[in-house]
């Protein structure tokens, strides 16, 4: 899948969201830990690793916007570093939806500790395998991403 025209669209909502903040602090750890929150409502929406309960996952389209959500922070991670991939690199992650996510949230780890192209690459190879695992194809995560993209200008526009 190609990546290009998600890391412009991210770009230009970054400078925007950037442009609308006095302090113009890094936050780049911030997007990291945001990464975690996104990655950690997506499972909870899932209700992959709710043994405990008999309710049933969220809606698809629910489940497909927290997932678009961590989408945005992995490109804009990806622009602070200079990262931009030109295509989703493929690789294959073993296990059920709960031991992806837990592989996951090392794989995040291991990038914000050592921030390399092989690193961020790994991030991308398990959230291809999140989504494989969810059933989400390349046009649903695109058309997810463009319509939380936009909600995101109307977000900042009105003063979120
Ligand atoms: O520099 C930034 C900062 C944020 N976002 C996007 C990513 C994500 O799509 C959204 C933040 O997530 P969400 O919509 O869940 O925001 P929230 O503040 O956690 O919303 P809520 O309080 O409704 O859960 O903002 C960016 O793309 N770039």
């Amino acid at each position: 899948m190609q990546l290009t025209q998600l890391y412009k669209m991210q770009y230009g909502l970054d400078l925007f969201i950037s442009n609308n903040r006095k302090e113009k602090t890094d936050v780049f750890r911030e997007k990291g830990l945001a990464l975690f929150v996104e990655l950690a409502e997506l499972a909870n929406e899932t209700r992959c690793f709710k043994f405990w309960s008999t309710k049933g996952p969220s809606e698809n389209s629910v489940i497909l916007e927290e997932y678009v959500d961590s989408i945005h922070f992995i490109l804009s991670l990806g622009i602070e570093k200079g990262f931009e991939l030109s295509s989703w690199p493929e690789g294959k992650i073993e296990g059920d939806l709960t031991e992806l996510f837990l592989k996951t949230t090392l794989s995040i780890n291991t990038f914000m500790e050592k921030l390399t192209i092989e690193t961020y690459e790994d991030l991308w190879v398990h959230y291809g395998a999140i989504a494989g695992k969810l059933g989400f194809t390349n046009e649903d995560i695109i058309e997810a991403y463009i319509a939380k993209n936009e909600e995101n200008y109307n977000r900042q526009n009105t003063g979120y």
